[in-house]
């Protein structure tokens, strides 16, 4: 039996329990659970999960991120996983399996992913999570599955409320709290139900007490980076809650993050709604695929709690708890509650001409982010 080498012990603050012993020469026939943590999980066999996956078979994959392939398989006990299979060892990788592992396996909410447990052995490292046959709302949003519209109002409150659920239990529940750094569409997966499931933890940081904010590396994915994180690093909470705010814009217009005008012009979705919640258009914001089948009142109001989301300043967002009770509460309690940035009085059937423009995909360099950035929140003030 041998120490994992690979993990940086030396970097981290507290028992990291993938540090546990291993038999790296010959895998086990079968897993090993661990019941001495509050959460079970499985250190499996290479056997188990080739045999699972049909060996990493082409037709069993799933998708792919920066990090690596995901592969759909089905345990010797029936059960339906999914398998992430980090690319070539890299320093990096080694740093988002571990950090993955390490977070996952301390945390358990019905709206976080759930790890089911891992391998690591010579180049090999393997994280299995449960599986999710609904995909990622990405895929529901402006991917494969866009077409099939199986985003009603109801399901898309419903995941907005679960990834807030998931996130509020992460910032004010776990102790270290933790801060995701990289909500968006594509993490936030679906199960059977088209329940919320928060995932890829690989870029999280655990906060110890009274910590209010780290200045890191910016890691994450343009278009929902907090500006004073994209500027300066600066990494709180509420970096999440911005990050949150981009989400729920995008769950009700079904719109991306950063839209390419024609010029070539970047816009983001804020600079785009902010428009129209002047003029108290809420329901122009609406997604057109939801044919007008929506709440007027909790699109104008999820909205508005999404523009205080994104506010240029961190201190005047919201904390998760906030935003889950703002999401989940009687209409008259938000409209009490939350800093209207309109004039209720203005007439909301009044229709507000914009030019329709195409959505590319929204990754793009740093540089233009920051410019964005500091054009939407000027055309804000
Ligand atoms: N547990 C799961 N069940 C079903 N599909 C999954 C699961 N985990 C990941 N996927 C799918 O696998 C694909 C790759 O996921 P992965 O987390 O590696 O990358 P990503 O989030 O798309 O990108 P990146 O990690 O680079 O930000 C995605 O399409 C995701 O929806």
């Amino acid at each position: 039996m041998k120490a994992f080498s690979f993990f940086p012990r030396t970097k981290m603050p507290w028992n990291c329990f993938c540090c546990v012993s291993q038999d790296q020469e010959e895998p086990a026939e079968t897993s090993r659970v661990h019941k001495n943590r509050d959460y079970p999980w499985d250190i499996y066999s290479l056997k188990e999960l080739l045999h699972a996956t049909n060996s990493f078979h082409h037709d069993n994959k799933i998708g792919e991120g920066g990090f690596g392939s995901v592969y759909w398989g089905r345990t010797s006990k029936g059960v339906e996983i999914a398998v992430k299979r980090l690319k070539t060892m890299s320093a990096k990788a080694e740093m988002e399996f571990a950090v993955e592992v390490e977070i996952l396996g301390r945390v358990r909410h019905r709206n976080l992913l759930g790890l089911r447990g891992f391998y690591a052995g010579g180049e090999e490292r393997l994280i299995v999570y449960d599986y999710m046959p609904n995909h990622s709302l990405i895929t529901h949003l402006h991917g494969q599955l866009a077409a099939d519209c199986l985003l009603d109002w109801p399901r898309r409150m419903s995941i907005a409320i679960g990834s807030a659920e998931g996130l509020s239990y992460l910032h004010h529940e776990v102790n270290p709290h933790i801060i995701h750094r990289d909500i968006k569409a594509s993490n936030v997966l679906l199960d059977t139900e088209f329940e919320a499931k928060v995932a890829d933890f690989g870029f999280a940081k655990l906060i110890p007490d009274g910590v209010t904010h780290l200045t890191t590396r910016v890691k994450g994915t343009l278009g929902y980076l907090a500006p004073e994180y994209a500027m300066w690093g600066k990494v709180s909470e509420s970096c999440d809650v911005y990050s949150f705010g981009i989400l729920l814009l995008e769950i009700i217009s079904g719109k991306k993050p950063i839209e390419k005008l024609p010029g070539g012009v970047k816009r983001d979705i804020v600079q785009w709604a902010t428009p129209y919640v002047q003029k108290g258009l809420f329901n122009q914001i609406a997604d057109s695929r939801l044919k007008g089948k929506f709440d007027r009142e909790q699109v104008k109001s999820t909205v508005l709690i999404a523009m205080k989301c994104t506010d240029n300043s961190p201190d005047n967002r919201p904390t998760m708890i906030e935003v889950v009770d703002w999401l989940k509460g009687g209409i008259g309690r938000r409209k009490k509650e939350i800093t209207n940035h309109v004039d209720e009085t203005e007439d909301e059937e009044e229709v507000y001409d914009e030019t329709d423009t195409d959505h590319e995909n929204y990754g793009m360099e740093l540089s233009d982010a920051r410019e964005n950035i500091t054009r939407a929140r000027s055309q804000r003030r």
